[in-house]
């Protein structure tokens, strides 16, 4: 979601009483770092060697060195801080007067930052551990008593070492970069942001990093650090209190908790070699922020050199700008370390000059202005009507009413077009799913005479007449299926709503995530709408029921065009609608009325998506402008793969009964029986199209089975290209499997997934080698029982597909949206097919041991189980941001989950799709992970992200009807 950042400087803010009354304590107008010092007591060793202490606090802000030693006359002997603790004083002292108040800023969206600043064994990292703990106790406390406020909380820790940032959530080790964000400022890219479910989460959380701390430290130094931490807690919180306009606002805030390196290493730089370099890469960081403090506390004039070292660079914001700081330097009481304790007092004493800039960082949503915009929209339309009523006789009274009239009349133009529109969305869908699901409720083309007269339904119902009474008083017309309006979700323009509890939660964010894409998606359905209607207004003189609707629609358009209305233009539509508040000015409506119009010319011309235009990588289908066709586009490099077994096994006849498919499917099934159905004089011809230069183009034309060669522009193209029928698509998308069987016979085991009783995919089409017709009837007899046989067959593909899945460890979102999406729809043939010729290509693959290019990515069996594992991972991570704790709890329960087990949530996602055998639970999987991963529409998922490459907007949106019944079918808790 676009976040519009506004700062504000809090103590500007009315809102919460609370928080205010908390923060008025330090005045916002010029607050400085706040200091302490705080000394250690004398350690055992110290002890032993009798040392003693020559600093003593003498009240709560002066500490003074009390040593007599001569040389020591010149320098000062008294120090004054914010506080100063001595050496008997409890961290959980240090805590309440050196820091809580600040730690405490993040839950009111001020930013703010602890440092432990000091030698080597002064009692940083004994500090940070007591504060850390104290404030995050504190956090909790705030939140659970601030019950009407939403917080989130979310945890990071880094560790800067030789100037690489660390990740210590992560197990990996590669650096992490430091990038500069324009909405957040500079952020550290990749690390990992947790979202703390409790205190036992966090204390977990705090365990882990000191656990990777203590690993890089024992290989580093067994008695300093060497590194600086940085533990940064995120909280976000919504403040109805701080509304602007009705409407709640995000605040949002860290606190950074920083255990410095020893300081003593900025001077300590004698060293050589590794640890020269390890010296001068501490020296950068510490120096850098010694050079800042000293620069800041001069003033803001001049540079300050925050880009000069990771630390300063990522702390920028603590050190005098946005933040509100504390500074705890530690001091040793030893005399051996009297010069590094007055180096650390003189550090402190230039933080303490340093002035600070602390604002309340609000964060308000689009929707959120939007509302306030259009508030204020009311108020002053409110104004201009009570004007108007005022003095209705005056000119500005009538304009008014003008104007208001002719919004009106565009309004109800907007709504006819609207319709219009998803009519003939409606009807495109119609005619796909007709031809698409059942070839044989299709109207026989035969008996549908040229002069047959077709009844369009915008006439229909322009004319109000229902279309029964049409078909009553037409009794030998064809009515064109306006399938249901739900299947035109692509077209809705109102926001879709689903069931609670979560899709809705990251449904605008998804949305905007994904728009981008999502209006790609929708750009190239629409395309392939218009193809469509191209295609069908170019249908030959026997499809009289193109050619009637082409009539009628030209008809039609002539009206509409004279009555100055129009279709809309589809492919800016959507975005049209949703922005329909941006039309409310008649001009504005104006110029959309006018751009509809061209849009109407541009549809007339619109012939059809550019293949090459379409997507590059997967498998897509569009409909060809030339010929009546569908183009399947397969990647160039699955065609090489199976080019190359082709060539192994030349598609003779002979070798096709030599072949695992022939045997197999020809000689084990019935398929003799009915070759009468098949057109046996047709030879395979895949080897002479092979010789096309790596580029296939095979087309049946009309009544004729035949194959022609790609034409010239097409053959350019290294990417193959079937061409099938638009009227024989559906029931020969066997055919169109059959060509790619062909293509690639040797990666399915036809065995494994034919049914004896079903005719053997690769020798059911032989596609006739010079334009041998197929009898029409055998075909439709042959493509009955096909569709007959269909349940059965998708059973036996999808038992196989799982089972691929597992071995080849696919990964699970990309699993859950196929079982989701799949469900035994005759028309998923082809998608079945192609998976399980993916996976059989991936598993063989594997098995080889070589690795596999999927999209730009080079995937090996063990590549693939480690990015299986992260994605487990990260849809823990999704079910802790995704479901509230009470959620969680249930699913925990549901899924079999000991409730106080540590990392439920991996564990809860480790159990997806492990039992695939019980179809409920793989289907429960997978209504859980479409939740976690939030894409709540087949088409708002981005096709990459689960390898459903070869599904197109098209294919999605006709999908979306059994997404909604799968998901709303099944709840989650
Ligand atoms: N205020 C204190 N009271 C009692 N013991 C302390 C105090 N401060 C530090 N210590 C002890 O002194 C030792 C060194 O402390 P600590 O490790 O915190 O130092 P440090 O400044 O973080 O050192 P380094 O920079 O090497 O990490 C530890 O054993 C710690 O327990």
């Amino acid at each position: 979601m676009t976040m519009r950042r506004r700062e504000e400087r809090w103590s500007s803010l009315g809102g919460d009483e609370l928080m205010l009354g908390d923060l008025q304590g330090s005045s916002g107008q010029d607050e400085r770092i706040f200091v302490s010092i705080r000394m250690r007591p004398l350690n055992e060793k110290e002890i032993a060697r009798n040392e003693v202490c020559d600093w003593e606090c003498i009240n709560s802000t002066t500490i003074i060195f009390k040593s007599n030693m001569p040389d020591r006359s010149m320098v000062p002997s008294a120090y004054n801080f914010d506080k100063v603790f001595g050496t008997e004083c409890h961290t959980k002292q240090v805590y309440e007067e050196g820091a809580k108040e600040i730690a405490l800023a993040a839950v009111s969206g001020i930013n703010s930052s602890i440092f432990a600043y000091g030698q080597t064994s002064s009692g940083k990292t004994y500090t940070m551990c007591g504060i850390t703990g104290y404030a995050t106790a504190d956090i909790y406390e705030y939140v659970d008593q601030h019950e009407e406020r939403e917080f989130v909380l979310k945890f990071s820790a880094m560790e800067i070492y030789n100037e690489a940032i660390r990740d210590l959530l992560s197990t990996d080790s590669t650096p992490l970069r430091v990038l500069d964000d324009p909405e957040k400022g500079t952020v550290v890219d990749k690390l990992i942001e947790e979202t703390l479910i409790d205190r036992n989460h966090l204390q977990e959380l705090l365990s882990i990093c000191e656990a990777q701390r203590q690993v890089g430290e024992t290989s580093l130094n067994e008695c300093s650090s060497r590194s600086h931490q940085i533990i940064r807690l995120t909280v976000e919180s919504s403040v109805r209190e701080y509304t602007r306009g009705g409407s709640s606002s995000t605040l949002t805030a860290q606190v950074n908790f920083v255990d410095l390196a020893g300081s003593e290493r900025a001077s300590q730089t004698l060293s050589a070699g590794t640890r020269l370099k390890e010296g001068s890469h501490i020296n950068r960081s510490l120096l850098t922020l010694g050079t800042v403090i000293r620069k800041l506390s001069k003033g803001r004039n001049g540079h300050i050199p925050y880009r000069d070292s990771k630390l300063t660079r990522i702390l920028h914001n603590s050190l005098g700008g946005n933040a509100r700081t504390a500074m705890i330097c530690t001091i040793s009481p030893s005399r051996n370390h009297v010069e590094q304790s007055r180096n650390t007092l003189l550090f402190a004493s230039c933080a303490k000059q340093v002035t600070i800039n602390a604002q309340v960082n609000v964060v308000m949503s689009e929707k959120a202005l939007v509302k306030q915009l259009q508030k204020e929209l009311g108020r002053l339309e409110g104004r201009l009507k009570s004007m108007g009523s005022s003095s209705a006789k005056g000119e500005t009274a009538a304009l008014l009413r003008e104007k208001e009239l002719l919004i009106e009349q565009m309004e109800k133009e907007i709504k006819e077009l609207t319709w219009q529109r998803d009519l003939a969305q409606s009807r495109v869908e119609g005619l796909i799913r007709s031809t698409g699901e059942d070839r044989i409720s299709r109207f026989d083309e035969n008996s549908v005479s040229e002069s047959s007269e077709v009844i369009n339904p915008i006439i229909l119902a322009k004319n109000n007449i229902d279309f029964e009474e049409a078909s009553l008083f037409t009794p030998t017309a064809q009515i064109l299926q306006i399938p249901d309006l739900e299947d035109n979700f692509l077209l809705d323009d109102s926001t879709p709503k689903f069931f609670e509890p979560d899709p809705c939660q990251g449904w605008e964010m998804i949305s905007q995530r994904n728009n981008e894409e999502t209006e790609d998606m929708c750009k190239d359905v629409r395309c392939i709408e218009k193809t469509e209607e191209a295609s069908m207004n170019r249908k030959t003189e026997g499809d009289a029921l193109s050619l009637g609707c082409e009539e009628q629609e030209e008809k039609l358009a002539a009206k509409e065009v004279c009555n100055g209305s129009a279709v809309p233009r589809m492919q800016e539509e959507d975005k049209e609608l949703n922005h329909v508040d941006s039309y409310n000015s008649s001009d504005a409506l104006k110029q959309k009325i006018q751009e509809l119009y061209e849009t109407i010319n541009r549809l007339e011309q619109s012939v059809s998506i550019d293949a090459a235009a379409s997507s590059s990588k997967g498998l897509t289908w569009t409909r060809s402008k030339s010929r009546r066709t569908i183009h399947m586009t397969i990647p160039s490099e699955v065609w090489y793969e199976k080019e190359q077994e082709n060539e192994k096994t030349p598609h003779t006849e002979d070798s096709i009964e030599k072949t695992p498919l022939s045997e197999d499917s020809i000689e084990k099934t019935p398929h003799a029986e009915e070759s009468i159905e098949k057109p046996l004089d047709i030879e395979p011809k895949l080897p002479e199209l092979e010789q096309v230069d790596k580029t296939m183009n095979m087309s049946r034309k009309d009544s004729h089975n035949s194959i022609s060669s790609a034409s010239t522009e097409e053959e350019s193209i290294k990417e193959i290209d079937v061409d099938i029928d638009v009227d024989i698509y559906v029931n020969d998308t066997t055919s169109v499997l059959d060509f790619v069987a062909g293509v690639s016979k040797s990666q399915i085991p036809q065995s494994e997934v034919e049914d004896n009783d079903v005719p053997a995919l690769g020798a059911s089409t032989r596609i006739g080698e010079s334009g041998n017709s197929i009898d029409a009837g055998a075909e439709r007899g042959y493509g009955a029982r096909q569709h007959l046989n269909w349940p059965k067959k998708f059973q036996k593909y999808r038992r196989k597909i799982i089972d691929l899945w597992t071995k080849c460890n696919v990964p699970l979102v990309h699993r859950s949206y196929f079982f989701l999406l799949f469900k035994g729809d005759p028309s998923d043939n082809v998608y079945m097919e192609v998976e399980l010729r993916r996976l059989y290509f991936l598993k063989d693959t594997f098995a080889r041991g070589t690795n596999v290019m999927i999209d730009t990515q080079i995937v090996s069996q063990s590549s693939s189980l480690k990015a299986l594992n992260r994605e487990k991972e990260f849809l823990a991570k999704q079910l802790q941001k995704k479901f509230t704790r009470r959620e969680r709890e249930e699913l925990y329960l549901r899924w079999g989950i000991d409730l106080d087990t540590k990392q439920r949530s991996l564990q809860l996602t480790r159990r997806l799709w492990t039992d695939t055998t019980d179809l409920k639970h793989m289907r429960e999987s997978s209504v859980l992970v479409a939740k976690l991963v939030g894409f709540v529409e087949p088409r708002y998922a981005p096709k990459e992200m689960f390898g459903l490459s070869f599904l197109t907007p098209s294919s999605l949106s006709q999908k979306s009807h059994s997404w909604r019944d799968n998901m709303s079918s099944l709840s989650l808790l």
